[in-house]
């Protein structure tokens, strides 16, 4: 048989500077105008299972141009079942901990968190990343707060007409329960936020998926007081980290 290879054609202009951009810049763009989906697309597909939600996620992340839409969409889709989250789901008595389900190739993270009774973080931002966080079990209560010194431009938002925002201590702009199964999704342009598990007798545990992933972020005192907070892994699919590997 012989092999009748088409001819190359030549990238247009166009096709090769769409291909110059790359995934994280894509993502941090997309930060400005992401809003969140509140329900889950009519005609999105089915997922069936945790394994289903991470391998639909891998196929998104294939793709440059991620559908940051259809992200939200699985996210949502994805119906929470203890049997297959409640290996990953590890408790600190002390404090919320960060248990890593999928680090994504390197283009996202999918973690667990556990809250204990009354546990919270403190306010921060999200490293320029989308955060989408949904409720696996309990409650969760998330604050949010303007992007301090951040111009209108950036926010959409002002206090002021010539679109500055000069508060010197954190300007709280919402407060939402979050209930199981419901996704909140926050990015920097949105604001900071801080969550709380608001029971003092039950736990909550909740899936987050970060993207591009962040090691680091900005954590904010009442007085604006910003600093830089290493973000850690409690445990790395299902086993326990190590004081050297978070
Ligand atoms: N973004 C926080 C959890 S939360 O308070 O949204 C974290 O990843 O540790
Ligand atoms: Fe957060």
């Amino acid at each position: 048989m012989v092999n009748q290879s088409k001819p190359k054609m030549a990238l247009s202009k166009i096709d090769s500077e769409i291909e110059e951009v790359d995934q994280e810049k894509y993502l941090r763009q997309a930060t400005s105008y992401y809003c969140a989906l509140e329900k889950p697309l009519k005609y999105g597909p089915a997922v069936d299972s945790l394994t289903d939600l991470v391998a639909a996620l891998h196929r998104e992340f294939e793709s440059n141009y991620v559908n940051i839409e259809m992200v939200n969409h699985l996210m949502l889709t994805y119906k929470s079942n203890p049997r297959e989250w409640r290996k990953y789901a590890k408790f600190d008595r002390y404090t919320y901990t960060r248990n890593l389900v999928d680090a994504g190739n390197g283009k996202f993270n999918l973690l667990i968190l556990c809250w204990g009774e009354g546990h919270g973080s403190s306010v921060h931002d999200h490293a320029d990343s989308h955060c989408f966080m949904k409720m696996l079990k309990g409650d969760l209560r998330e604050k949010r707060y303007e992007y301090p010194n951040r111009t209108a431009r950036d926010t959409g938002r002002s206090h002021h007409p010539d679109g500055e925002i000069d508060s010197r201590e954190l300007v709280e702009i919402g407060e939402t329960p979050i209930a199981v199964n419901d996704v909140a999704y926050i990015n920097d342009n949105l604001g900071l936020h801080r969550v709380e598990n608001p029971s003092h007798s039950d736990t909550s545990v909740s899936l987050h998926l970060y993207c591009p992933p962040f090691d680091t972020c900005s954590v904010f005192q009442d007085n604006l007081k910003k600093t830089t907070a290493k973000v850690t892994f409690w445990s790395k699919y299902g086993v326990r980290t190590k004081q050297n590997e978070q």
